[in-house]
C-alpha cells in the first residue's frame, strides 16, 4: 500500500511511523517533508504539493483549520481511501464525502501527543473497506486502542476534553506561581504537572483547538462565579461541582444509606 501524507508536522510523522506502508510526505515546507521522511524510515519519499500523481491512500495531517481546504485540494490524488488526522471530525468527514464519494473514508483523532504514543484513537469510519481496515489493523498492531465513535459525539466531547481542559490548565499556568519546594499539595502538584505538560507543546495546536471547539467560555464564567461568590454561594457552587463529578458514587451511597452523615473534606 502506498500512502501520501499531506502535512509533515508531528501528526503526519506519527501517522507515517504508525502504519506499514510506503509513505510519501508533502508539505508547504519542503524541508519539513524531507525531515519527516528521514524520521519515518529509509524508504520514505517526498513529493511536491503541486504534483498530481496518485496513491492508494491520501492522509490529511494538516492543522484542523485547514483540513477541509486540504481535502478539496488533494482528494483527487487518492485511489482507494482518504483519511484525516486533523482532530476535528464533522467538517473533514463532510468534505471527504463531497470530494471523494466513491472512496473509503475515515477520520482518526489520536487522543494523545505523538511523543506519548501509543494511546486511544477516536475513529469514525464513514465508508470503510479493506484499505481502511488494514490501516486500522496497523494502528492496533502498534499498541493503540481504537475508540469507534460518531463525528457529533467526538466533536461534542472535545469541547470538554480539549477546549475546556486546556482553558482551565492554561489559566492556572498564567495565574498561579511556581512555589518554593516543599509547599506542594497533591492537588497543586497535579495541576503543576499538567501546566508543565500543556505548556511544552505547540502553541498553534492549542490556538486551533480553541478556535474550533467551544468550552473556554464556560471555564471563564465558572472562574468568575467562584471569584465573586460569597461563602454560601461558594458552598453551593462546590456542591454543584460535586454532584456533577460524583453522581454515580452518590447514587451508590443513597442506595446503601447508613447513619454516617459526616462532612466531606
Ligand atoms: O499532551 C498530550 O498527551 C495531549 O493529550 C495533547 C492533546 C490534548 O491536550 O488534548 C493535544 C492535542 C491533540 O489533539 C491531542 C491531545
Amino acid at each position: 500500500m502506498d500512502v501520501l501524507i499531506v502535512g509533515a508536522g508531528a501528526m503526519g510523522t506519527w501517522f507515517g511511523r504508525a502504519i506499514d506502508a510506503s509513505v510519501t510526505f508533502t508539505d508547504v515546507d519542503a524541508d519539513a517533508a524531507t525531515a519527516a521522511a528521514d524520521a519515518v524510515r529509509t524508504d520514505a519519499e517526498t513529493t511536491s504539493l503541486e504534483e498530481t500523481d496518485s496513491y492508494d491512500v491520501v492522509c490529511l495531517a494538516v492543522p484542523m483549520t485547514h483540513a477541509t481546504d486540504a481535502i478539496a485540494t488533494h482528494a483527487g490524488r487518492a485511489d482507494d481511501a482518504i483519511v484525516d488526522v486533523s482532530g476535528v471530525m464533522g467538517p473533514p468527514l463532510e468534505a471527504m464525502a463531497t470530494q471523494a464519494p466513491g472512496l473509503e473514508r475515515a477520520s482518526l483523532h489520536p487522543l494523545f501527543a505523538p511523543e506519548r504514543a501509543p494511546g486511544s484513537i477516536a475513529v469514525v469510519a464513514d465508508d470503510a473497506g479493506p484499505t481502511i481496515d488494514a490501516l486500522l489493523a496497523d494502528l492496533e498492531g502498534r499498541g493503540n486502542d481504537l475508540l469507534e465513535t460518531t463525528a457529533g459525539e467526538h466533536d461534542d466531547a472535545m469541547e470538554s476534553v480539549q477546549a475546556a481542559t486546556h482553558a482551565a490548565v492554561l489559566s492556572f499556568a498564567l495565574a498561579a506561581d511556581p512555589v518554593p519546594e516543599g509547599f506542594e499539595t497533591p492537588i497543586y502538584d497535579g495541576l503543576r504537572t499538567l501546566a508543565e505538560q500543556v505548556t511544552d507543546g505547540t502553541p498553534r495546536v492549542y490556538a486551533d483547538i480553541q478556535d474550533t471547539f467551544d468550552g473556554a467560555d464556560g471555564v471563564a464564567d465558572a472562574a468568575e462565579a467562584i471569584a465573586e461568590a460569597e461563602p454560601a454561594e461558594l458552598e453551593s457552587l462546590y456542591d454543584e461541582a460535586s454532584r456533577r463529578w460524583h453522581s454515580s458514587e452518590l447514587e451508590e451511597t443513597d442506595s446503601t444509606a447508613t447513619a454516617d452523615d459526616g462532612d466531606r473534606v
